[in-house]
């Protein structure tokens, strides 16, 4: 299988995401001169984890394998600080290095603690879910949850570099694996839509890491993700618009207390954000149903219950596009054509979320 390298940030502090099979071989010299490597894991993933813990052994690092929670239990900031003692026991000094592997779970964690131990040291990631390599290992931002919210705390710390072994999605339970084609998704409707043709020419394919399609949408979806962060790293603009669905789906993952997958709650998000383009008369019903046709055929939620508002609508005051009272909202002024609405109205905002109910 041939390897893929896609460069993301500006050129002085430039990384590689390579994507491809046997891409572990580049571990060490990504870790550089580290004495002590921590590899940071789910608990259950051991599997997972153990080559990774090979390659760095193999070439003479003192590997601190640390096991953490499944899933979102990971990020928490009883976690995060558990992992900090764990590095202060080993005593990890800044040429010292962590390695995060696993889904955007372990990898926002994994970069949240190498971001604030010592005030940042060296991380590389190696996401081995579809969304880990679409999108949550790429671009620098790390962070764990609150119980105010989704991604709270965190910071921006660019990896030194990201692996992502295709030969480790077909364990990858079918549930996950299409939650991140929502990401892949959200990238077509914001910025590629030759994505939306691809899963809409084979959205069976699209559900596995075997379809016709496969290599090009990770692909595909990871070079819209590396040219937007690559000229905007600490999402001063342009980069919101990866922001696309996330409003109302950081909203469904609080009220679900963080059990329900981000890619699920993303696809409820575009839906909400599409309505809400037509409603405030940006785009026409016909690409609001496209969304729910692309999204829905490959398995992805496009609604959500009704009596859920008035907590959808509480949390969402946290989002981080917010300022002050106003809400923010990616939307769409047509295919690929990204724009913020800024501050709309509470009868637009229920109007919106009423057609996610299927109320409308
Ligand atoms: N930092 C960012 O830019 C960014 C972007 C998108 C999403 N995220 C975050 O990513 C998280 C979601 O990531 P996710 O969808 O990968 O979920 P996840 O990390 O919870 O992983 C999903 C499940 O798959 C398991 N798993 C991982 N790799 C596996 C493999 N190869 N085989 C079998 N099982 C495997 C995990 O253990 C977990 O149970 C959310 O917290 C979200 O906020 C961050
Ligand atoms: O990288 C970004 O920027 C994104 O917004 C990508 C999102 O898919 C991702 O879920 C991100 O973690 C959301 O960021 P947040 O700042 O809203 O927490
Ligand atoms: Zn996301």
């Amino acid at each position: 299988m041939s390897v893929t390298r896609i460069g993301v940030g500006e050129p002085a502090s430039r990384y590689d995401v390579v994507v491809g099979s046997g891409v572990l071989s580049e571990l060490p010299s990504l870790v550089g001169d580290a004495a002590q490597v921590a590899v940071i894991h789910p608990e259950g993933l051991g599997v997972v984890a153990r080559p990774v813990v090979g390659v760095l052994e193999a070439a003479g690092y003192t590997v601190r394998p640390m096991p953490v929670p499944d899933g979102e239990a990971a990020k928490t900031a009883a976690v995060a600080a558990d992992l900090w003692s764990r590095l202060g026991r080993h005593a990890f000094t800044r040429s010292d290095a962590v390695v995060g592997v696993g889904g955007g779970a372990a990898t926002d964690l994994a970069g949240f603690v190498a971001a604030t131990w010592l005030r940042g040291v060296r991380s590389v990631l190696v996401p081995t879910t579809l969304l880990g390599m679409v999108d949550a290992a790429v671009g620098g931002k790390t962070g764990i949850n609150t119980p105010e919210g989704k991604n709270l705390v965190g910071a921006f710390h660019p990896p030194a570099g990201v692996l992502c072994d295709l030969a480790t999605l077909p364990s990858l339970p079918t549930a996950d694996y299409i939650g991140g084609l929502a990401e892949i998704v959200k990238a077509g409707f914001i910025d590629d839509p030759v994505i939306c043709d691809l899963v809409e020419d084979d959205p069976q394919g699209a559900t596995s890491p075997e379809g016709k399609h496969t290599r090009e949408l990770v692909e595909r979806a990871i070079r819209v993700k590396a040219d937007v962060v690559s000229g905007d790293l600490k999402e001063s603009g342009r980069r919101e618009i990866l922001n696309y669905g996330h409003t109302l789906g950081h909203a469904v993952e609080r009220a679900e207390n963080y059990t329900f997958r981000h890619g699920y709650a993303v696809a409820i998000g575009m839906v909400f954000a599409a309505e809400l383009a037509r409603v405030t008369g940006r785009i026409d019903a016909g690409l609001v149903e496209r969304h729910r046709t692309i999204l829905s055929s490959v398995g992805l939620p496009t609604s959500y219950a009704a009596e859920a508002w008035p907590r959808l609508r509480e949390a969402m005051s946290v989002d981080k596009k917010a300022r002050g009272a106003t809400l923010r909202f990616v939307v769409l002024d047509g295919l690929a054509e990204p724009a913020i609405l800024s501050g709309p109205t509470d009868e637009q905002l229920t109007e919106a979320y009423r057609a996610v109910t299927g109320d409308a």
